[in-house]
């Protein structure tokens, strides 16, 4: 594995420790408390996250070498989360995370290999142009056993397989464009990441909280997402303790939104790669971040 592939597995990594340590995300496990979780916490999550650190750069390795999908890229995924099952004794921390990022950091290697400038578009293309109909093919494949596959059956609504076969429009046309805008308009990287989660929450479909409640939860978490951004977001008055509420109250409902943070992850780690995230001046940083 090369320099490049080692350091893209760093900067995949360093994206879900920071969408780990964003707060308050409704519901989602964060270093202030476990959120909707009561298997898994702040640590283990970050010792999964850790555990990824060479699965990840062989997955770059293989990206850069545009692997087939079913043949190295999956493999290399499954072989992921049996290591990360293993950090964790059995707890899915992490298991859309591999998925997505993984995809993220394939796609990254791939674009840096064909020596084209790393841009958001570059990206999603090469994903597109490399994998995207085997991609289309695992959407479809039967996943018998997954919450994904009960969540299709019960409700007829997909998740991160079909997100990936479309080439993740939730990374691209609602993730990055609300990141960009957030840092552009002075917010610092938590309250960013916050608001951009929020914007993915109002947009997507999300398994995690399909399977846990049904078409419902669905609604009331788009509907609170998209009632916290019309408030004006992170962007508003007393935006902390707004997220902060709609935190407890996720908790209350036993919600969270776990493939909305992957797709965080993903954000971050494409909008850094792509240049798009610079520190903030502290004086930014402190007019508009609520407290930590
Ligand atoms: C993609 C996997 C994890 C899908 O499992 P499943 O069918 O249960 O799908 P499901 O939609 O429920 O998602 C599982 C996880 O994805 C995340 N997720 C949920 N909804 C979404 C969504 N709309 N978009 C993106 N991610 C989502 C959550 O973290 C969830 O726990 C699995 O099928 C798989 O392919 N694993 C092998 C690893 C692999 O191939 N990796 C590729 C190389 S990187
Ligand atoms: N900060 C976070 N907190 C919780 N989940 C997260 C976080 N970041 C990412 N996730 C994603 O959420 C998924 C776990 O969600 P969840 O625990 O709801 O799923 P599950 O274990 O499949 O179902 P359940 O817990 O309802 O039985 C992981 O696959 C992971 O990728």
């Amino acid at each position: 594995m090369s320099p490049e592939d080692q350091a893209l597995a760093r900067a995949a990594v360093a994206a879900m420790r920071d969408e780990l340590r964003a707060y308050p995300k409704p519901g989602l496990v964060s270093p202030v408390d476990t959120g909707a979780h009561d298997d898994m916490d702040f640590d283990l999550m970050c010792r999964s996250a850790d555990s990824l650190l060479q699965p990840f750069a062989a997955l770059a390795a293989a990206g850069r070498a545009a692997e087939r999908f079913e043949h190295a890229l999956m493999p290399l995924g499954i072989e992921a989360e049996r290591g990360m099952l293993a950090v964790t004794g059995g707890v899915n921390t992490h298991r859309g995370a591999i998925f997505s990022v993984g995809l993220m950091v394939a796609a990254l290697a791939r674009t840096q290999a064909l020596g084209l400038e790393v841009t958001p578009i570059a990206v999603r293309e090469v994903l597109q142009d490399t994998w995207g109909a085997s991609l289309q093919a695992h959407a479809t494949r039967d996943g018998a056993t997954s919450h994904g596959a009960e969540v299709r059956r019960r409700t007829g609504r997909d998740g991160a397989r079909r997100e990936a076969a479309l080439a993740f429009p939730s990374v691209f046309e609602t993730g990055i464009p609300a990141y960009r805008a957030a840092r552009q308009a002075g917010l610092d990287d938590n309250a960013a990441s916050i608001d951009t989660l929020f914007t993915l929450m109002a947009a997507v479909d999300d398994t995690t909280v399909l399977y846990r409640g049904g078409l419902e939860a669905g609604s009331f978490v788009r509907q609170a997402a998209a009632g916290f951004l019309a408030d004006g977001g992170c962007r508003g008055n007393g935006w902390f303790e707004k997220a902060q509420a709609l935190h407890r109250n996720f908790v209350e409902r036993n919600l969270s939104a776990g493939g909305c943070a992957d797709l965080l992850a993903c954000t971050l780690l494409v909008s850094r790669s792509c240049g798009e995230s610079q520190p903030q001046p502290a004086s930014a940083r402190s007019r508009l971040s609520g407290p930590r």
